[in-house]
């Protein structure tokens, strides 16, 4: 029937039934500047683009089916997840919808990286492993962290979410250094501008709580990153953003995908890694050691089966049958070839915030993928 076809709440309905020509919503788009607001107009760079669209593996439908999804799962997300929601509960509601919409499929769509839900001091890397029974309070500060991918192109973005205004001011100045630091990237920008830029920006705010004024500190080990197919932060030449003024000439290329992420912090800007890990990777071009240990090796199959290189969870094993493979897991980590992320955090007392979106270095324009009308 020629009805329009709507997004159900919560959402089920996958994008290629309310797509059906394929043709995703473009992101927001943004002139190059300075010395390369020439690409604006020129014919040859119109070429190279027009290439690309058509190119199925790289075509930019895919990362605009990630995005759309994204938008709409975290769209229900912001109204759904309340205080007094277990963790669990939330990472659920969240990934049973990105399974949903992104019309989980193998290697070719699904989850593109563990949902993020790190709390209060910790900023990044926590997702609940089973038998986790934190429940959300309404004073948290929850950074939630959404990962989508269609053919290996992923959308990696994020959010904060409070339940009371005590840390306005902290969520209002990590909004305004990820846009500034969205604004000064572009083809051949230096990435050590843009981490001054963020930098500037996000100490520029302060948050009064409970009568003392904390300075916003930007968090100096934490970075923005290429995105390749299949590989969160770019593989062995990823490239990274990071948050504060530094030296790093390298410069940003035509073509590149990136994550774009800023941290601030009300505490010593810095984090270490602490508590039990839930996030794996495979190692890229991890070495190809022969596995004695038998549980080992029939692990390692399950991750090349079903994640390849993409980030997992525990959660995801438990779930494709796998027990008692926590051994076998670390013996993986150990022998190096599966990375561990355990959760990043700041001192305890401190609150983090983030935002992040993914961004795309087209030919004649920048586009931000992940755009809502949410942030
Ligand atoms: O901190 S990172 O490891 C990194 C930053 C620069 C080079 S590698 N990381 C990549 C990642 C690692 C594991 C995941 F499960 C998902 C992503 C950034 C990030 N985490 C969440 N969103 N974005
Ligand atoms: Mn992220
Ligand atoms: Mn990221
Ligand atoms: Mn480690």
């Amino acid at each position: 029937s020629g009805a329009k076809v709507g997004q159900t709440e919560p959402p089920r309905v996958g994008l290629s039934k309310l797509f059906p020509d394929g043709v995703y919503p473009e992101g927001e788009l943004q002139e190059y500047k300075d010395d390369n607001i020439w690409r604006t107009t020129s014919e040859e760079k119109r070429a190279a683009e027009r290439a690309a669209m058509e190119d199925p593996s790289l075509t930019y439908q895919n990362i605009r089916r990630a995005a759309e999804v994204h938008r709409q799962v975290r769209a229900y997300a912001r109204k759904a997840i309340r205080p007094g929601m277990r963790m669990m509960e939330i990472a659920d509601l969240i990934e049973d919808g990105t399974r949903a919409l992104v019309e989980e499929s193998g290697l070719e769509s699904g989850i593109g990286f563990p949902t993020g839900l790190s709390l209060n001091n910790c900023a990044a890397h926590y997702t609940p492993n089973a038998g986790d029974t934190i429940v959300l309070q309404k004073e948290d500060v929850l950074k939630v962290d959404i990962g989508v991918h269609v053919n290996g192109r992923i959308c990696d973005s994020a959010f904060t979410l409070t339940f009371e205004p005590t840390y306005n001011n902290l969520l209002e100045a990590v909004k305004a250094a990820t846009n500034a630091g969205i604004r000064e990237a572009g083809i051949d920008a230096r990435l050590g501008e843009i981490g001054a830029i963020i930098q500037e920006t996000m100490e520029s705010y302060e948050v009064e709580v409970g009568g003392k004024v904390l300075p916003v500190k930007s968090i100096e080990n934490l970075s923005g990153h290429t995105i390749v197919p299949y590989m969160i932060h770019g593989g062995d030449r990823g490239k990274s953003v990071l948050l504060v003024k530094n030296n790093d000439q390298t410069r940003m290329e035509e073509g590149e995908y990136y994550a774009i992420e800023t941290f601030g912090s009300t505490g010593r800007g810095r984090v270490v890694e602490s508590g039990d890990c839930s996030h794996y990777a495979k190692i890229y071009n991890a070495p190809h050691t022969p596995l004695r240990l038998q549980t080992a090796k029939s692990l390692l199959k399950t991750i090349n089966k079903h994640f390849d290189t993409l980030p997992f969870c525990r959660r995801y094993l438990d779930r494709l049958g796998e027990s008692k493979y926590l051994l076998a897991l670390n013996h993986l980590v150990a022998q190096g070839i599966v990375q561990d992320y355990p959760p990043l955090c700041d001192q305890r007392g401190a609150m983090t915030a983030q935002f992040e979106h993914t961004i795309l270095l087209r030919p004649t324009v920048k586009e931000v993928i992940s755009r809502g009308n949410d942030y």
